[in-house]
């Protein structure tokens, strides 16, 4: 989703003073518009995609995990900053979606540090080992189950591991007491659960729809 806190120049100024998405993953957003059209827009951000290989690099993450992977875009991203060695692990319920994205992780030769794991995020990631833990989560999947990835993910976290959460502004609705849409309350219930987690230390960041990043202390 696009940056919808910043007028647009300002967005732009913002990118333009980033490191700047590379070829591979320009060609990867282009596609997945021609394939996807309007559901294109569940692809993370240029400025996230840069956020997140920068995470993933300062984490030094060995093992990642993301649940929500669609055509590949963000888990390149997080592949790209990966320590030496270190693996991710991608669960998604869509073979059409994630075919596209295993066809680029062999054309950014990322293929050998990603795994899918395919089928229901909620029943998938419970297969994880606690060893080696986790020291860095993405969840970018159906927002009802949020609370369910964060549970499972914090159990297999590493302290000092970091989960990010996208989306947790709902498109600025969770802010608006009024709007009792079911999906705008979920959301809502979850911010609210990792705001008062006596486990962690947390903030909210107003990057595209709303990125939550979660430290485990
Ligand atoms: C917002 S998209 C992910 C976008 C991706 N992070 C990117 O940057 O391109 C959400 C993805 O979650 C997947 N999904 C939906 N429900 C799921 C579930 N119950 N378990 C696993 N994946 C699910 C969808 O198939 C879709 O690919």
């Amino acid at each position: 989703m696009k940056a919808i806190y910043l007028e647009p120049t300002v967005g732009q100024y913002l990118l333009a003073h980033s490191t700047l998405p590379d070829e591979l993953l320009d060609e990867l957003a282009m596609e997945t518009r021609e394939l996807a059209g309007e559901q294109a827009i569940m692809q993370i951000t240029p400025a996230q995609g840069g956020f997140l290989t920068m995470i993933a690099q300062i984490r030094e993450a060995r093992n990642a995990v993301e649940v929500g992977t669609f055509t590949g875009y963000s888990s390149i991203c997080l592949a790209r900053g990966l320590a030496p060695g270190g693996r991710l692990t991608c669960f998604d319920v869509s073979e059409e979606w994630t075919t596209v994205a295993r066809r680029y992780w062999d054309e950014a030769g990322l293929a050998d540090r990603i795994e899918l794991r395919l089928g229901p995020a909620a029943i998938r990631l419970r297969e994880l080992p606690a060893d080696p833990p986790v020291d860095l989560a993405f969840i970018d999947a159906d927002k009802p189950n949020y609370p369910v990835y964060y549970e499972i993910l914090m159990s297999l976290l590493a302290p000092g591991g970091v989960i990010l959460v996208d989306n947790t502004l709902g498109g600025g609705r969770v802010a608006q007491p009024k709007d009792r849409d079911e999906g705008v309350e979920a959301l809502r219930d979850f911010n609210d659960m990792v705001a008062s987690d006596p486990r962690t230390t947390s903030i909210m960041l107003p990057m595209a729809d709303g990125l939550t990043m979660i430290r485990k202390n």
